[in-house]
């Protein structure tokens, strides 16, 4: 028996007290998880504690972009554009999409691109971290290391970014989760017995 198993997973993935459903398995414990929604979803702080919790890798696809150029995401924007930075994101996101047993947080983004979107269908289960415009704006608008909002009217831009993005999300989750104006301990403490007992359907 491993260890890192989650709560209620045996190690054939096979449901708990027999597979009365030969059809339905449970999260397989070394499925890659994602984390996708919009800039100040909670992405990132939601992931580290669940990695924590799940006893797995965390992984954030903006820092790993950051590691891998030695500068902050904002000033990839700055040299490269949207355009370049994309092309980044998307190279990094099929090399991480690929390792096991880890929680990946994606960048708000990340969800624009088919060929992203079908790595992250394809690979792993999806949260969609939902949350309404003017929570994220709340939790977003004295970070300067968000390009996208370095505009005259950062929450116009934060609510059509959520409108344009919003079924792009929804597209490619497993799971949504409103997080509404709950605090982060919150939904972690909720999200875990739902990634648990997440049923795959082979
Ligand atoms: N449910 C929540 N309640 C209150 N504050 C939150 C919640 N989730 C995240 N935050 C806070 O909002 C800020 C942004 O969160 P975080 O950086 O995790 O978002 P993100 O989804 O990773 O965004 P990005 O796409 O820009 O990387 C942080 O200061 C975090 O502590
Ligand atoms: O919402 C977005 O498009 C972005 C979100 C951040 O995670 C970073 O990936 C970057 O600032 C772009
Ligand atoms: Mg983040």
């Amino acid at each position: 028996m491993n260890d890192s198993l989650p709560m209620g997973a045996s190690p054939d993935n096979t449901m708990a007290g027999g597979p009365e459903d030969p059809a339905i398995v449970l999260l397989p414990y070394d499925q890659p998880l994602f984390l996708v929604g919009m800039m100040g979803a909670g992405k990132t702080t939601i992931g580290r504690s669940l990695a924590r919790i799940l006893d797995r890798e965390f992984l954030d696809l903006d820092h790993e972009l950051e590691a891998r150029c030695g500068v902050r995401v904002s000033l990839i924007f700055d040299i490269e554009g949207e355009e370049g930075f994309r092309r980044r994101e998307t190279t990094a996101l099929d090399e991480c999409s690929r390792r096991r047993g880890i929680v990946l947080a994606t960048g708000g983004g990340a969800v624009l691109s088919p060929e992203n979107r079908k790595y992250l269908k394809e690979r792993g289960v999806v949260v969609y971290l939902r949350a309404s415009a003017d929570e994220l704006f709340r939790r977003v608008s004295r970070d300067r290391n968000r390009p996208l909002l370095q505009t005259s009217d950062p929450k116009g831009r934060l609510r059509s970014l959520l409108q344009e993005r919003e079924p792009l999300y929804e597209e490619v989750a497993s799971i949504t989760f409103d997080t509404g104006s709950m605090a982060v301990a919150q939904v972690v403490r909720s999200l875990v017995p739902l990634l648990q007992h997440y049923k795959v359907n082979p």
